[in-house]
C-alpha cells in the first residue's frame, strides 16, 4: 500500500506552483494527486509548461474543495492574495491541511491587512489560527499544525538577516533601513507592463516606496521579538534577472561588535537549521550562490567609523521565498526531517 502523503496544488500553473512540482519529484514521502487550475482544467500542464512533459501526467483539475478533499490530505494554495482569503476557509472545512503561499493570513490584525492589501480580511479566528511558518524562528509552533501561512519573499530574506542581531539587542530596532531588490519572477507569471521585457531589461527601478505590503509583515515579527512596536524604512527594487532577492539592511549598532562576533552570534542562532548559511567576515553572498535552492545566505559588515551594521541576505524568491519554504513547513507539520526533498545544491553559474 502507498503510504505517501497525498498533496494537491491550487495555482499549479503559476511560478510558485510549478516550483512545488519540481521539488516534489525528489520528495520521498509525497505524491502529487491533484494539480489544480481555475482557468485550464482538463488540459495537460505540459501544454503550458513543456518542461513538465512526462513529469505530471494527470490533467489539471478544477477548484472544488470537496473534490480536492477526496483526492488529497494536504493542499498548497499558491494563489494571488484575495483568492486565498476566499478559498482557504472551505479547504479547512473540508478537513484538509493547508499551506498558503499568499500574504492573506500573515498579518494578525485584519484592519492592518485591509490597509495594505486593499482586500477584505479573512475572519479574525482564521488569522489567529494561521501559524506564521518561518521555520528558523517559529519551527516549534509549526509542528503538528493544520494551517500554515508561508512568509513573504522579501520578509524571509529580511527577517532571517535581522532577527539574531535584534533579538540579542545588538541592533537598534528604531533605526532599521532595508534596501531590497528582486528578480522579475517575484511578481508572478501574470504579465503586467512593468514586467514586459522592454520595460525591465537593462533597467533597475524602485517601486511601492513606503506602500509595500511586506512592510507590516516585517514590522509585526520584529515587534513580537522586541516586545515593542517597530517601524522600518523599506525600499523595493526590480532587477533585470529572473530569480533572486538581495536584502541589504542597515541599523545602528548597540555596543561595539566585530564582524567575527556577529558571525558567531548568527551561527549560534542558526546552529541546527539546515538552510541558513552565514559567511565568514569580509565575504558577502550573491543571489547566484542560492539560485534554485532553499538556502538563505547572510554576510555582514560592522563599521566602527559610523557605528552601523550592514547585513546582506540573499534567497531564491521562488524557493526559500515561496515553494521551498512551504515544503520545509510541510516537513515540520508532518514531523519529518526539515530538509526532506529540499537538499538541492544551488545551480551555478
Ligand atoms: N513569485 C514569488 O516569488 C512569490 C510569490 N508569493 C505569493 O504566492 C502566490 C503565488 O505566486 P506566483 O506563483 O508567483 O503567482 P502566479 O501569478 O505565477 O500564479 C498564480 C496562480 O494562481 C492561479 N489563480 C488565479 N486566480 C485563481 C482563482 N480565482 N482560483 C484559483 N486559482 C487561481 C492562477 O492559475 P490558474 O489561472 O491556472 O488558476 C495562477 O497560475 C501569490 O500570492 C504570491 O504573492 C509569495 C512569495 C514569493
Ligand atoms: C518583484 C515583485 O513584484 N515582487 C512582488 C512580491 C509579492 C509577493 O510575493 O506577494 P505576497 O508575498 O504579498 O503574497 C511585490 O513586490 O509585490
Amino acid at each position: 500500500m502507498n503510504n505517501k502523503l497525498k498533496v494537491a496544488i491550487v495555482g499549479s500553473t503559476g511560478y510558485g506552483g510549478v516550483e512545488l512540482i519540481r521539488f516534489f519529484q525528489n520528495h520521498p514521502q509525497v505524491e502529487i494527486t491533484s494539480v489544480i487550475s481555475s482557468s485550464s482544467s482538463g488540459e495537460s500542464i505540459a501544454d503550458g509548461f513543456p518542461h513538465l512533459t512526462d513529469v505530471i501526467l494527470r490533467p489539471l483539475d478544477g477548484v472544488d474543495p470537496a473534490e480536492i478533499a477526496s483526492r488529497a490530505d494536504l493542499v498548497f494554495t499558491a494563489t494571488p492574495s484575495g483568492v486565498s482569503a476566499k478559498l482557504v476557509p472551505s479547504l479547512l472545512e473540508a478537513g484538509l491541511k493547508v499551506i498558503d503561499l499568499s500574504g492573506d493570513f500573515r498579518l494578525k490584525d485584519g484592519t492592518v491587512y485591509e490597509e495594505w492589501y486593499k482586500h477584505p480580511a479573512p475572519s479574525a479566528s482564521l488569522l489567529e489560527q494561521a501559524v506564521y511558518g518561518m521555520a528558523e524562528v517559529y519551527g516549534d509552533e509549526v509542528k503538528g499544525k493544520n494551517f500554515i501561512s508561508n512568509p513573504g519573499c522579501y520578509p524571509t530574506a529580511t527577517l532571517l538577516g535581522l532577527i539574531p542581531a535584534v533579538e540579542a539587542g545588538w541592533n537598534d530596532s528604531t533605526s532599521i533601513i532595508i534596501d531590497a531588490k528582486s528578480g522579475v519572477s517575484g511578481a508572478g507569471r501574470g504579465t503586467s507592463l512593468t514586467n514586459h521585457y522592454a520595460e525591465m531589461n537593462e533597467n533597475f527601478k524602485a517601486y511601492k516606496l513606503n506602500k509595500h505590503q511586506h512592510i507590516p509583515e516585517i514590522e509585526q515579527v520584529l515587534g513580537n521579538i522586541t516586545g515593542t512596536p517597530v517601524t522600518v524604512t523599506f525600499t523595493t527594487q526590480l532587477v533585470p534577472m529572473t530569480r533572486g532577492i538581495m536584502s541589504t539592511m542597515y541599523a545602528n549598532l548597540i555596543g561595539e561588535h566585530s564582524d567575527r562576533e556577529i558571525v558567531d552570534l548568527y551561527r549560534k542562532y542558526y546552529e541546527n537549521r539546515p538552510f541558513v548559511r552565514v559567511r565568514e567576515p569580509g565575504i558577502w553572498p550573491s543571489t547566484k550562490e542560492v539560485y534554485g535552492s532553499n538556502y538563505c545566505d547572510i554576510g555582514f559588515a560592522a563599521d566602527p567609523r559610523t557605528g552601523r551594521l550592514t547585513i546582506i541576505s540573499v534567497i531564491d524568491n521562488l524557493v526559500k521565498g515561496a515553494s521551498g519554504q512551504a515544503i520545509q513547513n510541510m516537513n515540520l507539520m508532518m514531523g519529518w526531517e526539515e530538509n526532506l526533498g529540499l537538499n538541492m545544491t544551488p545551480v551555478y553559474p
